[in-house]
């Protein structure tokens, strides 16, 4: 095989030698003139195989190997190069290297600066076999025969599909696996001779000493080429492999590190802005550990907070969940006050707190009662109703003293939104639990009094009915797990007593007054209200306002003089402020003349401190005028007197005029009752044109609360009827009851407060549908006294009881003035 000398002189060294090896003169006939069957020097090598026409250093360690230099350099002597089968031996033997090797010489000996020697080696001979070992000092020397290789398929086609195969697999050796030396590299990229490329690529490929063995002994360079082919292809596919995994390994440390490098800024975040985070987490569990809730309960919270603990502390999700866990910890889950169920201990707390109201507190004990000998709470909730200021909510703060519970306000008036009563999800902005939950953290306890202030001003629109969460509470078979929103998790309510007030029993809806037991708490005639005064709200006010009660004295006739004419009411709200206003004026006396001296309120006092009457009580206005009738109404703050006007004046047509405070429905009662008039004139004897020649005018006075209702029919008629008739109505004599076209009468309600007008004003003789009876037969017999009560049914007993014989002063006489009317015809 030919090549030329600058080939020989570019393999396997470093780009700066180039120049040094290009002046190497090589001489290939010295070595066909060799003996082989002479001994000559053999040099074992370590980890490397010289494969035939390649060129490479080759650093000398070895004193023997150094002495076979010296002697082969000098004179120009051939080599047997052979490999070591292990490469760390010192001395090695016959046995000890691969029987096959190539003839090779030294070009070019350097001595190294650190004392070691290195030489360029040729192998310009063929491949050998070693036979047998001659000498082994001063170095090895050997016999070898040549071993011929058949290098005559170069020019093939296939031969050169191999050569290019393996330029490729190569270079994509070199580019996965970075394995090769860059002169390596250079060097392959530059050789364009098949046999020296394949021998180089042979003896400088990263494989392993016995591989490359099997590469030297194959019988010619196509196998050779063949074989290293098939390894480079497999390295190859190594090399991409371990580069992939490589690559997947650093991609994944990647991400690792990433995120492991994002978690501690994070952490470091937290830890600067949320300091003591742990330690409020860590107080939430010590509390949760305290209450006394269920094991399910108890997962739970840890369950949530836990998730507090994975939230940052600055996002608003995190107060959010804080509050809900204060919310948890806030409840008072199973913890309950022991009742007092002393009956009597229980009656003395109600008459201590408030004056009469006997019924009221007899059906409270009965139902206090009940609880005692029932054991439970699942009796029907009371509703205490009445007119403002009579006592309802101050009763249901008596009742929970007197159980030794806890007691808790809680107004409904103006409550649109099922939420306010069982609260918002969590999720919401602003989330809050319901009323219900609320007033049991307020409470303390689970078994508190509730009061349910003003039930009847529950409202409902588009935000829900709220009527229908309050049925849930107060529904004794539902309300042990009773499902506020916010919460999330079932309360149970049953242990809490509720007691209901309203004004207004008609706004409440049917299902919810079915599941509760009415007590009507009525309004009190003026000796009950001076009685409360005297005992309860002169008391209260001189605390309030700090008077000693030595230095106040009410007198009966002061206080008297008070709801009389400062007042206007069924309850007592408004004697109460207006005794407070006293006290108020008083105080400042005190402490404007520095010192202080009793004072007894009287009458007089009175006016002084409170000015001029409110209101001129409506008292009975007598029965001079025809046509002047006293009616009684209920109205928003109790029950008032009221006065029913009618006036005639001549005139074609009989019109009829309506003025005054008259609702709807009043105005209606007028008509219905002219037109039983009209219709029945032959009862009170009157002319049969009388309608056609007289207008009539019905006012009601103006009075300080708008009245309405169909209660002052037979009031109507009976005015009508005086005025017709010109004669008097019986003397202190009131009525109320609704009419129908045929003059039957009806019953109406509000009896008791109107009962209470009418004493006020003076009214002696009350007429009231027969059906009434039974509300009058209610009232204790106190309130009744003085009044006379007659029954009726029908129109015609009702004026037969109202009209006397006698006419008014100057009456009209129909007569006469028809005569007139007549005449001028
Ligand atoms: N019989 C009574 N004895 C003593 N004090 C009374 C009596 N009735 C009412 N009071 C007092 O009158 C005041 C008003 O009573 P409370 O607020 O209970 O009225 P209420 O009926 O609940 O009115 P509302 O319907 O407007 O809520 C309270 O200070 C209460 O103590």
């Amino acid at each position: 095989m030919k090549r030329n000398k600058k080939e020989d002189i570019l393999l396997n060294t470093d780009n700066d030698d180039i120049s040094m090896l290009a002046e190497i003169q090589t001489d290939p006939d010295e070595v066909t003139a060799m003996e082989f069957n002479k001994e000559i020097p053999v040099m074992p090598l370590r980890n490397m195989v010289m494969f035939p026409s390649v060129v490479m250093p080759v650093t000398i360690g070895r004193p023997s190997t150094l002495k076979l230099v010296n002697a082969a350099y000098k004179k120009k002597l051939p080599i047997a190069v052979v490999c070591q089968i292990q490469g760390d031996m010192d001395d090695p033997g016959f046995n000890d290297v691969y029987h096959v090797g190539v003839i090779g010489k030294i070009l070019r000996v350097f001595e190294m600066p650190g004392g070691n020697t290195t030489v360029i080696m040729q192998s310009n001979g063929p491949k050998v076999h070693l036979d047998s070992i001659t000498k082994t000092s001063p170095y090895l020397k050997g016999i070898v025969t040549p071993i011929p290789e058949a290098n005559d398929q170069l020019e093939t086609d296939e031969f050169k599909a191999l050569i290019d195969t393996c330029k490729d697999l190569t270079s994509k050796f070199i580019e996965a696996s970075e394995k090769m030396s860059p002169d390596t590299v250079f060097a392959i990229k530059n050789l364009d001779n098949p046999e020296i490329l394949v021998n180089f690529i042979c003896a400088n490929f990263p494989i392993p000493v016995e591989e490359k063995i099997k590469l030297l002994k194959a019988g010619d360079l196509q196998s050779r080429l063949y074989m290293l082919v098939k390894i480079l292809n497999r390295e190859v596919q190594l090399a991409d492999i371990k580069q992939s995994i490589q690559m997947r390994t650093r991609e994944d440390i990647d991400r690792q590190q990433r995120e492991y490098f994002l978690q501690q800024q994070i952490k470091n975040i937290q830890d600067e802005l949320g300091a003591g985070q742990e330690d409020e987490i860590d107080e939430l569990r010590q509390k949760g550990r305290t209450k006394k809730w269920s094991s399910e309960m108890a997962e739970l919270f840890e369950k949530e907070v836990s998730k507090l603990e994975r939230t940052n502390s600055q996002s608003p999700d995190f107060n959010v969940q804080l509050t809900y866990l204060q919310t948890l910890l806030g409840l008072p889950w199973n913890v309950f006050t022991t009742d007092n169920l002393n009956i009597s201990n229980a009656e003395k707390t109600l008459n201590k707190d408030h004056y009469g109201l006997e019924k009221v507190k007899e059906r409270i004990l009965e139902h206090l009662a009940v609880l005692k000998l029932k054991g439970d709470m699942k009796s029907p909730i009371i509703c205490l109703y009445g007119p403002p200021g009579v006592g309802k909510t101050s009763l249901g703060r008596s009742i929970a003293a007197s159980l030794k519970r806890k007691y808790v306000r809680m107004s409904l008036g103006g409550v649109h939104d099922e939420a306010e009563i069982r609260g918002h999800r969590k999720t919401y902005i602003g989330a809050m639990p319901g009323r219900i939950i609320k007033s049991l953290i307020k409470a303390e306890s689970s078994n508190p009094v509730i009061i349910l202030d003003e039930i009847d001003k529950l409202g409902s629109d588009h935000r829900g009915d709220p009527s229908s969460a309050m049925l849930e509470v107060l529904d004794p078979e539902q309300n042990n797990t009773f499902h506020d929103n916010y919460l999330d998790v079932d309360y149970d309510l049953s242990k809490v007593m509720f007691i209901a007030t309203a004004n207004n029993l008609s706004t409440i809806p049917p299902a919810l007054l079915d599941r509760m037991e009415l007590i009507e708490v009525s309004g009190y005639i003026t000796e009950e209200k001076v009685e409360i005064a005297r005992r309860h709200l002169v008391p209260k006010e001189l605390e309030a306002n700090g008077i000693k009660k030595e230095y106040v004295k009410f007198s009966k006739a002061a206080l008297e003089c008070i709801v009389e004419n400062y007042t206007r009411e069924s309850g007592v709200r408004e004697l109460e402020k207006k005794i407070n206003k006293v006290m108020r004026k008083i105080a400042l006396e005190f402490a404007r003349d520095g010192y202080e001296v009793m004072h007894e309120i009287k009458p007089a006092d009175v006016r002084k401190y409170l000015g001029t009457p409110e209101y001129s009580r409506d008292k009975y206005q007598g029965n001079e005028y025809a046509g002047v009738v006293t009616g009684l109404a209920w109205t928003a703050v109790g029950g008032e007197i009221l006065f029913v006007e009618t006036s005639l004046s001549k005139g074609k047509g009989g019109k009829l005029t309506l003025t005054g405070n008259l609702g709807d429905v009043m105005k209606e009662s007028a008509m219905l009752a002219l037109e039983y008039l009209k219709a029945h004139t032959k009862l009170l004897n009157l002319q049969e044109d009388i309608f056609d020649n007289w207008n009539i005018h019905i006012h009601v006075p103006e009075g300080a609360i708008p009245k309405d209702g169909p209660s002052a029919g037979i009031t109507m008629v009976t005015s009508l009827a005086s005025a017709l008739t010109q004669r008097k109505v019986k003397a202190n004599l009131a009525m109320t009851g609704e009419i129908t076209l045929r003059g039957k009468v009806l019953p109406v309600g509000g009896i008791k407060e109107k009962i209470l007008a009418a004493k006020r004003a003076g009214i002696k003789d009350i007429i009231l549908c027969e059906e009434n009876r039974k509300n009058i037969e209610e009232i204790q017999p106190m309130y009744l006294e003085g009044l006379t009560f007659h029954y009726v049914t029908d129109i015609k007993e009702v004026l037969a009881l109202a009209l006397t014989n006698e006419k008014v002063n100057g009456a009209i006489d129909f007569n006469i003035t028809n005569q007139k009317t007549e005449e001028k015809k």
